[in-house]
């Protein structure tokens, strides 16, 4: 099953955001949620982020290579514990270039740039990733419309869903606002977002308690994504 025969294609939701249906098989989705529930225990492990305004964000997160503090990276969990962040694991960084090769590359009208029917603008295939963020939704928790905007780097931002579906709201570079597109992300969805969609607003506005696969053995729902400092 893990040959692709049974997945359905790849979905451009704007130019350089693409969504990747069932992209992580069972197994794969698995082995990804043992690492999460490692990597969510002390030290620097799993936290609730207070925002600069006093109010805290729903999501629970926790880095790996580098740690995110509004508004920006350190190497030690500033905001929690203090103590050194777990490294980023390499074979997370090959699971991401992967999501770069189905986006961009392989997908069929999709190959590289320079090539025939190569997307009309670059993507920075070899950069490599040295940053895990992974969030921990429950029933309520959501994530308001933002850019991932810290980062040094425009390599693309790939993000794995494991457990419950949620909405993903997909919108544009210019604002918050309209126009959007919401995109229903399912366990062992990937989505990448790069090109001229790398810098656009996005978020989680609800998730869809229950619908995670029984056989996860997971309530609520958990996002890595990957990216490059
Ligand atoms: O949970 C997701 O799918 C998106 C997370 C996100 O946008 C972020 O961590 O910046
Ligand atoms: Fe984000």
């Amino acid at each position: 099953m893990d040959d692709g025969l049974f997945r359905l294609p790849p979905v451009a939701v704007a130019p350089g955001a693409v969504h990747l249906p069932g992209h992580l098989d069972p197994a794969a989705q698995r082995e990804l949620l043992a690492a999460c529930r490692r990597w969510a225990r002390p030290p620097a492990g799993l936290r609730t982020v207070r925002m600069p305004g006093g109010g805290e964000m729903s999501a629970r997160q926790v880095g790996l290579g580098w740690h995110w503090h509004p508004y920006g990276y350190s190497r030690t969990a500033v905001d929690g514990d203090g103590s050194p962040v777990k490294p980023f694991p390499d074979w997370l960084g090959e699971w991401a270039r992967r999501v770069l090769e189905e986006a961009y590359g392989r997908a069929p009208g999709a190959s590289r740039p320079g090539t025939p029917h190569g997307p009309p603008y670059d993507i920075p295939y070899d950069t490599p990733y040295d940053i895990g963020l992974v969030n921990f939704y429950d029933d309520r928790a959501r994530m308001g419309m933002h850019r991932d905007r810290d980062e040094e780097s425009d390599a693309p931002v790939v993000s794995f869903s494991l457990g419950d579906t949620c909405v993903f709201r997909f919108g544009h570079t210019g604002g918050r606002g309209r126009p959007w597109t919401d995109v229903e992300l399912r366990s062992g969805d990937a989505f990448v977002f790069g090109g001229p969609a790398r810098w656009a607003y996005h978020g989680v506005p609800r998730i869809r308690p229950g619908t995670a696969p029984p056989a996860l053995g997971l309530r609520g729902r958990v996002s890595v994504t990957v990216r490059r400092r």
